[in-house]
């Protein structure tokens, strides 16, 4: 859906984006990280037939940005990081005003519009005047209009940036809508936290260049090869957790024991298996077997944050 070859845009000498390369497919969500400056919107409006690069190659469903830019136009949603709405128009009468735009007539454009604004969970506020929405809202009526068409690929240029919590949490939530719906989407933040949960692949870009570009599986496995357990037990019948860290560090199975850090409420213990270690049950069965009143036995969960920063060490510094 997305092939990028070599793509690079100077403005003088600063190289905006520098030989980037990127293949995503069918139903790939990119998380696009980078800080301010990076070269997101650079590379996305290069993809939205915007901007023209300075040399490089890319394809946007099959289509090639140099000779055949009104066909990218019809596959995709672009969605800027900062877009103006019109004063005095009602909702529905802005996204009636793009979807005639895109050509949708009669009593399609109606539903289309309704549809849309049902998605994007904005069907309570279609009478309203676009400037009365808040800036939550506004992004999400962004989303709508770029929906109207049904693009089957999305740019998303920094959908959340400015929203409270509450706000990025239902753009996150659209997002996984809009994945569950098949389409392809690269969306942009500075902020890794925010996309974590809903991509499928990661990118990191610094100062035009993609220093990471990986299946956040992938990262994860590269990350973490063996298995980490929290293990909370109860002091009970002269059994503490300590004695518990002391049998299972005798384990064949365990590689390692560290205890909760100190402080006045006492955590799990967390145990590494060492790498041929199958699952967690041998651990359980130990204790239990041993009379050990266990309270707690889970796989410690890596997030997307904490691998990257492990994998990027020292490259975005
Ligand atoms: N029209 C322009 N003329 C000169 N330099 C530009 C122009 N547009 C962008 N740049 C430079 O290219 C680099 C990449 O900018 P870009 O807007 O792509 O970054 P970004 O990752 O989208 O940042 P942000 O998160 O702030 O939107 C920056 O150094 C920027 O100053």
């Amino acid at each position: 859906m997305i092939e990028i070859k070599g793509l690079t845009k100077k403005y003088g000498e600063l190289f905006a984006i520098r030989e980037i390369n990127l293949s995503l497919a069918a139903g790939d969500v990119f998380g696009f990280i980078g800080p301010n400056g990076a070269g997101k919107t650079t590379t996305m409006r290069i993809l939205a037939t915007l901007l023209q690069p300075t040399w490089g190659e890319a394809y946007v469903a099959g289509h090639s940005i140099y000779t055949a830019p009104k066909e990218i136009r019809r596959a995709i949603g672009y969605m800027p990081d900062f877009f103006g709405v019109y004063d005095d128009m009602k909702v529905i009468e802005y996204l009636e005003f793009f979807a005639a735009a895109y050509r949708i007539r009669g009593e399609k454009r109606r539903q289309v519009c309704d549809d849309v604004l049902e998605l994007v969970d904005l069907g309570y506020k279609r009478d309203a005047l676009v400037t009365s929405l808040s800036r939550g809202m506004t992004q999400r009526l962004g989303l709508a209009r770029v929906l109207l068409h049904d693009p089957q690929v999305l740019l998303l240029d920094e959908p959340a940036s400015g929203l409270d919590p509450r706000a990025r949490i239902e753009i996150r939530a659209l997002l996984k809508e809009l994945r569950n719906m098949g389409k392809t989407i690269m969306v942009s933040s500075h902020i890794l936290p925010e996309l974590a949960d809903v991509c499928n692949k990661i990118g990191i870009i610094e100062r035009g260049e993609l220093i990471v570009n990986a299946d956040v599986a992938d990262v994860m496995k590269q990350v973490r090869q063996q298995m980490v357990l929290k293990v909370g037990v109860a002091d009970r019948d002269g059994k503490t957790q300590e004695d518990a860290a002391k049998l299972l560090s005798n384990h064949p199975q365990v590689e390692s024991v560290e205890p909760p850090p100190a402080g006045p409420a006492t955590g799990p213990l967390t145990v590494t298996l060492k790498a041929d270690a199958l699952d967690a049950s041998e651990v359980g069965r130990a204790l239990f077997e041993a009379g050990y009143a266990v309270t707690l036995l889970k796989e410690d969960e890596i997030n997307l944050e904490t691998a990257f920063m492990t994998l990027t060490q020292g490259i975005t510094s």
